[in-house]
């Protein structure tokens, strides 16, 4: 075929697609002119502090709120419509549950409601309720509560699941069943995006991280990405001989760097260039040691940076 007519596959539609949006509460910018896409297939962690505005994105994505400004198209439609259809499947941060019923009963409603139900036993042997299926929903544990809420995100064939984290009040192993399940569902080519306050689970889980802040995505990449970015590779080892300081604070891709004695500590945005450069100096370092920084850490670094610029 001549190369001049091949037509370039069409680019696939976002599965959520912000533009611009924007959500006020009096003088709070809940959400502040936040662009975003994902795309099919993906884990996604929402990542920010306190008030970043990671539940009015998740709102605004479901459309249980409306912008003041900008778009939310949710496999090309309006959120509702998308929702209507049966793609989305959610658990929100706390939902009520309908106090008099059962799980069972609850569960067997959420599959009745749902387009594309899958069987209620199987909704419930997943989120691990099958033993605590006939009990009253007033009754259940705040763990046991979540899990009746992945049930019913996860109740039929929805094609992205919203999480608005979902593991609070979980124990450690009720958390690993959970992400266990939800890891199924992604390895099914569901989209999953989850708000988080656990960033060692937006680390083991996401392929993707994005750190909100007072409403704008700060930080957009993989969790190794992020950390990049945050100079969150540290290098640290003690000086055999004399050597220039201002040579030191030349060095390439330096986020930070401390000089206590004969001991340097740096945070470098690229720890092999720096190394490398470091050797260039003719420095002979002793004791040298290149270490990680978690997700947590980076997250930190990057938020702090931010209230830095904006005070
Ligand atoms: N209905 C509301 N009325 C007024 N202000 C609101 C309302 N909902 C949220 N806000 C404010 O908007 C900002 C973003 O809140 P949001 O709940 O989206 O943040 P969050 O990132 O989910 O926080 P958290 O991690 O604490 O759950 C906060 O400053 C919050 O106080």
């Amino acid at each position: 075929m001549n190369a001049m007519t091949t037509t370039a596959a069409p680019a696939t539609t976002p599965v959520v697609g912000f533009e611009h949006v924007s959500k006020v509460y009096g003088r709070v910018r809940a959400v502040d002119g936040l662009s975003l896409a994902l795309r099919p297939g993906e884990t996604v962690a929402l990542l920010g502090p306190n008030g970043a505005g990671k539940s009015t994105t998740l709102d605004l994505l479901l459309g249980l709120k409306r912008p003041d400004s900008g778009t939310v198209r949710v496999f090309g439609t309006g959120p509702r419509e998308a929702i209507v259809a049966g793609r989305v499947g959610a658990m929100l941060q706390s939902g009520g549950l309908t106090d008099e019923v059962t799980v069972a009963e609850l569960v067997r409603l959420g599959c009745a409601l749902h387009p594309r139900p899958y069987p209620v036993a199987d909704v419930l042997a997943r989120a691990g309720l099958t033993g605590i299926a006939d009990r009253k929903v007033d009754k259940l544990s705040g763990g046991q509560a979540q899990r009746v809420r992945f049930a019913l995100a996860t109740a039929g064939d929805s094609d992205l699941i919203v999480l608005d984290e979902p593991t609070t009040g979980m124990d450690v192993s009720a958390r690993r069943a959970f992400w266990a399940t939800l890891r199924e569902q992604a390895d099914r080519g569901r989209t999953v995006l989850f708000a988080t306050h656990y960033l060692e689970e937006a680390d083991a889980i996401a392929d993707r991280v994005l750190v909100l802040h007072r409403g704008r995505l700060l930080a957009d990449g993989t969790a190794a990405e992020i950390k990049a970015r945050a100079g969150a590779r540290r290098i640290s080892f003690d000086l055999a001989g004399d050597i220039d300081r201002a040579a030191l604070h030349a060095l390439p891709f330096l986020a930070s760097i401390d000089v206590s004695g004969r001991t340097v500590r740096i945070r470098s945005t690229d720890a092999d260039a720096t190394v490398h450069a470091l050797y260039g100096l003719g420095v002979r370092p002793r004791n040298l040691e290149v270490t990680g920084l978690g997700l947590e850490q980076a997250f930190v670094a990057i938020t702090e940076a931010e209230e830095a610029k904006q005070s």
